[in-house]
């Protein structure tokens, strides 16, 4: 999968990402710190990954900041991005399930490396529900 990847920084599990991704088998378009040097903005950085999700370039994104929250709340900007903040492996499966979530934000600041690595594993085993009242939901989510 083609997975775009953002990070305004290179501190924590952003040093690690892109080597995790790639032992996966994605292909990473990497934006912000992981492209330009050691700091980028989060804004900034978290839309570029976005769009690229929204354009078709790429399946999914990862965007990262220190909190998670200032690139959740980017790409959740940019029309047809469904951002989720996940810290732990439930909350993944959960966003992929509940929410059709097709970005991945993070913390670097709280998600270690042993986590990271349960965080991916559940993000890319999950599937969307294909439940009528769940698609209700990330249907009007949509319209908002
Ligand atoms: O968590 C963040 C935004 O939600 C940022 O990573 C944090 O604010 C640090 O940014 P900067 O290095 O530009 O001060």
């Amino acid at each position: 999968m083609r997975i775009a990847v953002a990070a305004d920084s290179t501190d924590g599990v952003a040093a690690v990402l892109v080597d995790e991704l790639g032992r996966r088998g994605h292909e990473v378009l990497v934006h912000g710190a992981l492209a330009a040097g050691d700091r980028a903005d989060w804004a900034w950085s978290a839309e570029a990954a976005a769009r690229e999700v929204a354009a078709g370039r790429a399946e999914q994104a990862v965007v990262c900041c220190w909190t998670g929250t200032g690139a959740s709340i980017a790409a959740n900007k940019v029309a047809g991005v469904r951002a989720a903040l996940c810290a732990d492996a439930y909350t993944a499966t959960g966003a992929r399930r509940w929410n059709d979530a097709n970005v991945l934000a993070l913390s670097l600041r709280t998600v270690s490396e042993p986590t990271l690595a349960e965080i991916l594993d559940a993000w890319f085993a999950g599937t969307a529900s294909t439940d009528e009242t769940d698609r209700a939901n990330i249907d009007h989510t949509a319209e908002i």
